[in-house]
């Protein structure tokens, strides 16, 4: 396990009693989600990222392998490498797994609403939506829950796809930063590769999340737990973590800008 000395620029880490509280928490939370949910497994889109693994393992841990059925669903821009990381980790867990292709499906939309292609945002995101449609078709037919793998600090700032891969029962993870995310998954065992992997959505070719957020993940976790989850004005979050008070104000912006994902959809006054 190489966990680094310390990070920069806030550490967040757990310590190890309460990382242990956490990860029973978490695999208490998915068998009780389950249970009360009536249903007798869960479904889980697996990417070869941190965050799907973690999950992934954690619900073995709380379900056993058998109640797990993992999806691995490459599309046109997935890397290999990421797809076949995806699977290594269904074998380690000993889970049942299937590989579905979703060019045929992104392919037919792009065919019947030809002007899409090339808005690589909206092609991005209906292959996020794809692959929902089957994690719930397999959901429906098993009597699984959808588990999401979604963590705090993309959920804040909307880093998902609305009803794509946020379209989920539960968010074993949703409580978490993406750093607290890797110190799990190292506790875990989870090979140090997936830990370090640079994290990306997969929706287009060359895609990494702290490009497109224009940030890295250590200084949103910082910006998220100091302003947006805690007490910090932007200037004060600015001046402890010294990081320029207009990047604090985007956060803050992003933030409010995707509530609308985190909510049910707004309904009129009844009166
Ligand atoms: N104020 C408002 N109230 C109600 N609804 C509102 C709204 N503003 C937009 N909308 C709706 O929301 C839509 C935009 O949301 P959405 O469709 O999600 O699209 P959008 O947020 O533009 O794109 C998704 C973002 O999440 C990233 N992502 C996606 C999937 C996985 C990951 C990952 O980390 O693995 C990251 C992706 O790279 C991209 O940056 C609009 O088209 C509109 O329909
Ligand atoms: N090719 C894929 N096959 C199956 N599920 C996928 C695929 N790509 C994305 N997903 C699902 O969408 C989720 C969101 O992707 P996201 O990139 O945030 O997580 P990750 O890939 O697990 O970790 P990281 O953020 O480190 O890349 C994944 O965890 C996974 O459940
Ligand atoms: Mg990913």
């Amino acid at each position: 396990m190489t966990e680094p000395d310390t990070i920069e620029p806030l550490d967040l880490r757990f310590s190890q009693a309460e990382l242990a509280d956490r990860r029973e928490s978490i695999v208490e939370f998915i068998q009780t989600s389950v249970d009360d949910a009536g249903a007798d497994r869960a479904v889980l889109g697996l990417s070869g990222g941190i965050d799907s693994t973690t999950t992934a393992t954690l619900a073995v841990e709380a379900l056993g392998a058998d109640a797990l059925h993992a999806l691995v669903l490459p599309g046109e821009v997935s890397d290999p490498e990421h797809m076949s990381d995806a699977e290594r980790v269904a074998t380690e867990l000993g889970v049942e797994y299937d590989v579905v292709e979703i060019n045929p499906f992104v392919d037919l939309l792009l065919d019947t609403f030809g002007e899409v292609e090339g808005d690589y945002r909206a092609v991005g995101n209906a292959r996020a939506r794809t692959r929902a449609v089957i994690n719930y078709l397999v959901a429906n037919h098993e009597d699984g829950l959808v588990i999401g793998t979604g963590n705090r600090t993309e959920a804040m700032v909307g880093y998902f796809t609305k009803f794509g891969d946020g379209a989920v029962d539960v968010n074993p993870l949703g409580n978490l930063y993406k750093q607290h995310v890797r110190q799990l998954a190292r506790s875990l065992g989870v090979a140090e590769e997936l830990v370090t992997k640079t994290p990306t959505a997969g929706l287009w070719a060359g895609q990494t999340d702290e490009e497109e957020l224009g940030i890295d993940y250590d200084t949103l976790d910082a910006i998220l737990a100091l302003h947006v989850d805690g007490p910090l004005s932007a200037t004060a979050t600015s001046r402890a973590i010294e990081v320029d008070e207009e990047t604090v104000e985007r956060i803050g912006d992003l933030v409010r800008a995707s509530q609308h994902k985190r909510t049910p959809p707004a309904t009129p006054p009844r009166s």
